[in-house]
């Protein structure tokens, strides 16, 4: 008899070109951006080093995917076509790095395989520069989600002059690419770092759904049998869910990927509308449970609060019932007890995260204006969450709320 695992995919022909690691090699979308990024990497070409560029725009829009496909493409040009060009490139991914010193390190790493230790901020430079100078030739560095520094921007000035203030030798051109999605930092990057990293500014606009719908055509023909296992709306719809949110790639890829898999671990040999609508359903449930894991305490205690009240079946409840089981509660486990207004603006901010909801009432002359709160999601996916917070462990969602009464 075949195991279960037989003739699993009735659908996928190359499940990977799904998945988030999966690079294009063609991004037609960003032709445009694309031809920013070559004009900056043209006079490396010519022996003179490449120009800094920096990449911006929200998440999902293919700016690292452009770099990777430029650098690839500048890559093969070095190593096939030219005898000027000596090329070193390198991916840094900052996204848990939150100084320069950590990103020098990072750098340091990633070409020697040795961690720095007990080395100064400048002492770092001096030794991520002794590097370059052992390398020599170009050398780009890909700065990814570079915004996580923060203000703590020294190496974004410091790279871009490292010839023009002698840190390097001669015949040695570093210089940065650096990709960010926090527009708010860009504009507030202090006037050193703009002069240095602005040779060129590069911004990706949020895709719309005929170019979405584009992207998801490229995959969906290397990613399944053939052009029959996905139902005409399919694409349709799962662009148009991504395009009103966010524009992402990333999202409208997850939409078809989730789809296709719910298809498939149902033994369903095509993939349908209803299952792109049931991936976005759980897509949003999988967001809003994170987003309720990464609340600050406060947040956590007035998510607790409300679940009390859903669970003795009390909502939707007033700001002033929350209020006095939040008080409760962050008395007991020793928190700093916010004011009813600043209570307030949390119920607003869990309501905006979807974790709640919150409707409005009118009670004319005698009861006046004001809202209720309830749980925007599943009682039990709160409870959940909450009691894997070992901060409110103290706290009992069940007895809270009648010691209340
Ligand atoms: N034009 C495109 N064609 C095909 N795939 C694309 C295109 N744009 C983006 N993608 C894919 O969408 C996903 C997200 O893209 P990418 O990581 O490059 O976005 P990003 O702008 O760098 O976002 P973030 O800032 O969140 O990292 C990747 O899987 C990428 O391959």
């Amino acid at each position: 008899m075949p195991s279960k695992y037989a003739g699993q995919s009735t659908i996928f022909d190359d499940e990977e070109v799904l998945s988030e690691d999966w690079t294009p090699d063609d991004l037609p979308e960003r032709d445009d951006e694309i031809n920013q990024l070559e004009s900056a990497f043209a006079p490396a070409t010519r022996g003179a080093g490449a120009d800094n560029v920096f990449l911006y725009g929200k998440a999902g829009q293919g700016k690292t995917a452009a770099a990777q496909v430029e650098l690839s493409e500048l890559e093969y040009h070095a190593e096939n076509e030219s005898d000027i060009l000596d090329l070193t490139t390198l991916f840094v991914s900052c996204e848990d790095l939150t100084t320069s010193f950590q990103v020098v390190n990072q750098i340091v790493y990633q070409l020697t395989g040795e961690r720095m230790n007990g080395l100064s901020t400048s002492e770092a430079f001096d030794r991520m520069f002794e590097e370059f100078n052992k390398i020599g030739g170009t050398i780009i560095l890909v700065l990814d989600e570079i915004d996580n520094i923060g203000t703590d921007d020294k190496i974004l000035y410091s790279i871009p002059r490292a010839r023009s203030k002698g840190y390097v030798n001669e015949d040695v051109y570093p210089s940065i690419v650096g990709i960010s999605n926090n527009l708010k930092w860009r504009d507030n990057l202090s006037p050193k770092v703009k002069d240095s990293l602005y040779d060129e500014s590069v911004h990706f606009v949020p895709y719309d759904a005929k170019q979405l719908g584009e992207i998801l055509e490229r995959r969906a023909e290397k990613a399944f049998i053939d052009e029959d296992v996905l139902g005409n709306d399919v694409i349709p719809i799962a662009s148009a869910f991504a395009a009103q949110d966010k524009g992402s790639a990333r999202q409208a890829i997850g939409y078809l990927r989730k789809a296709a898999k719910l298809a498939s671990s149902k033994g369903d040999e095509t993939v349908t509308e209803s299952h792109v609508r049931e991936a976005e359903a759980l897509i949003e449930k999988e967001r809003v449970e994170e987003g309720m894991r990464g609340l600050t305490t406060q947040g956590h205690l007035a998510l607790a609060a409300t679940t009390a009240l859903e669970l003795s079946n009390d909502t939707p409840a007033r700001t002033k019932i929350i209020y006095g089981i939040y008080k409760t509660m962050a008395k007991k486990i020793d928190v700093n007890i916010l004011a009813m207004r600043r209570m307030r603006d949390q119920l607003h901010d869990l309501d905006m995260q979807g974790i709640m909801i919150r409707s409005e009432f009118n009670d004319g002359s005698q009861g006046g204006h004001y809202y209720k709160y309830e749980l925007g999601i599943e009682t039990e996916a709160a409870v959940s969450v909450l009691s894997n917070i070992s901060r409110l462990d103290e706290i009992d969602l069940n007895s809270i709320e009648s010691a209340h009464r």
